[in-house]
């Protein structure tokens, strides 16, 4: 059951309270709660995402943030990189999380970004081949909404269709998409990829997006794992909750014990009146790569330095805590294109999209019922163009970035001219060398943290972003587009590695996949190296775990939802394995 008000809370003790109705934290919720004898509470800060138009509708995901009712609202501090500005950092804040809010393409990453875990985690439980068996529990292959033939657009034999999350191709609808899948055979530096899941230990090359949508609607953590464990007496979800601290609780094992947790209604955006609960075995942090070091700053486990300045008693010296913060840099290179073939009219013209919303309502077909994304693809630098750098890829098949196709001006940041029809490669740097922070600088945890991403600040990561801007030219030089792309847009336009660097600084923001800022290291290393042990353990404590994105020590190469659930699920059995 789903709760609104501290007060219908019947209970104030459960087996596990989790922190976190998002991504990661409503799979724990479903397969804990799989045993009926154990007790499951969840706490969200955020609003239900029931019937809520745009979060359904897989074109209109793009409008889900930033600044609305279903987002944190966050802005990154100024960014030294990017000509020291700053740009809106969405983060989910509704049942499902970011899962609820997100652009919904599916991937795993490579067979490396998991050995890489493993290997800095010294537990071969995260490596590719113990992984592999999570995506078999996880995902539920569908088929596209327009139901057309999918041979050679995904790997059916690769894939599950018996899991929880239902993934789709897209519907081939857009004028580009024989344009990008022609190139792939005209060019050979873009070859064509038949699964760009990562399912089938290759990344590199471009072929079609897999999303997290079915027959014209969005599937998210809360769509699936909870709509599946929903009906359950032993878990209660209560949304309107914001976890304000984790309350020390005595010991267990000479470890300082947490398993209390206060919160607030989120709605009155004070922290008084506070209620607290308590978890019997464990409270499970999974409030995201934002929210989670928040949490443990204010709680009193973090660095002294950060902790001091707010007169916040330093109860777990864990100075790693919103440290070594990743994410993608994402750049929009925009081409201007012949005729109108491009979405651009269409989305300009309020009436039209009034229209296409209604057709969706009512059928779930239409370009609504898509995602905003039909292909990707992902490539490497090659040896001469990493001469002089140590290359940060988990291994020689990981891509240094990615290319994404969209048939239509898409800037998350800059708003389309009034005017014109456009084609879009974005371009994601995947293996930035950057390190960013999360930081709180007030004890109320209304106020939001310092965020700090470190956007292009090495020169690796400017390098390689200025490259993905070159490879992209030569991608749109193809034969295949002479008779579509008539030419760049603005900065763009640049030829010299100067210009095209200015451009990237000038355009570039976030994919929206911070990672890290609560990172694992092996359980023998001691809390200066790393937040949580192997088995997500916070290291110093008893009876806390997490369980989101912040425990990655590395950001993986490719879109990170599938990542998500797939640690959730494996945290799941460590969990059950532990009890
Ligand atoms: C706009 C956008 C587009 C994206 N596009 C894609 C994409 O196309 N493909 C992809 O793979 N990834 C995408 N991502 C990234 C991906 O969705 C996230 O990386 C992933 O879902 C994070 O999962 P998580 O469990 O770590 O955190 P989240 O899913 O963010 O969950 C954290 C939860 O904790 C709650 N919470 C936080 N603080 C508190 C508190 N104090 N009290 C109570 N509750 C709290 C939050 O409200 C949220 O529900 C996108 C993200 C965004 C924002």
């Amino acid at each position: 059951i789903t709760l609104t008000e501290p007060s219908q809370l019947s209970g104030k003790t459960y087996d596990y309270v989790i922190v976190g109705a998002g991504n990661a934290g409503l799979v724990i919720a479903n397969r804990l709660t799989e045993n009926p004898a154990t007790t499951v509470l969840v706490l969200e800060a955020g609003i239900s995402d029931q019937n809520q138009i745009p979060v359904m509708a897989p074109f209109l995901g793009p409008s889900v943030t930033p600044d609305t009712p279903y987002d944190w609202n966050y802005t990154v501090v100024a960014q030294p990189g990017l000509d020291n500005r700053t740009y809106p950092y969405p983060r989910g804040r509704l049942l499902g999380g970011s899962s609820s809010a997100n652009y919904m393409i599916h991937q795993y990453g490579t067979n490396e970004d998991w050995n890489r875990v493993a290997a800095v985690s010294s537990d071969q439980g995260w490596s590719w081949n113990n992984m592999k068996q999570y995506i078999k529990r996880h995902e539920k292959i569908v088929p596209p909404s327009d139901g057309h033939n999918t041979t050679d657009q995904l790997i059916p034999s690769l894939h599950s269709f018996t899991g929880e999350l239902q993934i789709s191709l897209p519907i081939g609808n857009q004028t580009t998409d024989p344009f990008v899948i022609a190139t792939t055979s005209q060019l050979k530096e873009f070859p064509y990829n038949e699964d760009t899941s990562g399912i089938n230990n290759n990344l590199l090359g471009i072929g079609w997006a897999q999303s997290s949508m079915d027959d014209g609607l969005r599937a998210s953590s809360s769509s699936s794992y909870l709509a599946s464990a929903n009906s359950r007496p032993n878990l209660t979800v209560m949304i309107n909750a914001m976890v304000i601290k984790l309350l020390s609780t005595g010991s267990t094992n000479g470890l300082k014990a947490f398993r209390n947790v206060q919160f607030a209604d989120a709605r009155t955006k004070t922290v008084t009146p506070a209620f607290q609960v308590q978890a019997r075995k464990e409270v499970i942090l999974s409030a995201g790569s934002v929210g989670t070091p928040q949490i443990l700053q204010l709680s009193g486990i973090g660095a002294p330095a950060d902790l001091a300045p707010l007169h916040i008693p330093v109860l777990i010296n864990s100075p790693q805590v919103g440290r070594n913060m990743q994410d993608h840099p994402l750049l929009p290179n925009i081409f201007t294109v012949s005729g109108n073939g491009s979405l651009d009219d269409t989305l300009r013209n309020a009436s039209a999209v009034g229209a296409a919303i209604s057709q969706w309502a009512s059928s779930k077909t239409g370009f609504i019922a898509n995602n905003v994304i039909n292909q990707l693809g992902f490539a490497r630098l090659n040896s001469t163009l990493l001469k002089g750098f140590t290359d940060p890829a988990a291994g020689p098949t990981s891509p240094h970035y990615e290319m994404i196709f969209a048939n239509f001006w898409l800037d998350p940041v800059v708003t389309v001219p009034a005017t014109g029809n456009f084609f879009t490669i974005l371009t994601a740097l995947l293996t930035p060398t950057s390190r960013g922070s999360v930081k709180i600088h007030s004890t109320n945890p209304f106020v939001a943290p310092l965020i700090d991403p470190n956007m292009l600040a090495t020169d690796f990561d400017i390098h390689t972003i200025t490259e993905s801007v070159k490879a992209i030219k030569r991608f749109a030089a193809a034969p295949a587009w002479s008779n579509y792309i008539t030419g760049a847009f603005g900065t763009l336009n640049g030829t010299t590695d100067a210009q095209l660097a200015a451009h990237a600084r000038l355009h570039t923001s976030t994919v929206f996949h911070p990672t890290s800022t609560a990172s694992m290291t092996a359980t023998s290393k001691s809390p200066s190296s790393g937040v949580v042990n192997s088995d997500l353990t916070v290291k110093g404590a008893a009876g806390l775990r997490i369980v989101d994105l912040s425990v990655l020590p590395f950001i993986p190469s490719c879109h990170p939802q599938g990542p998500a659930y797939m640690l959730a699920e494996r945290a799941a059995d460590l969990i059950k394995a532990s009890a």
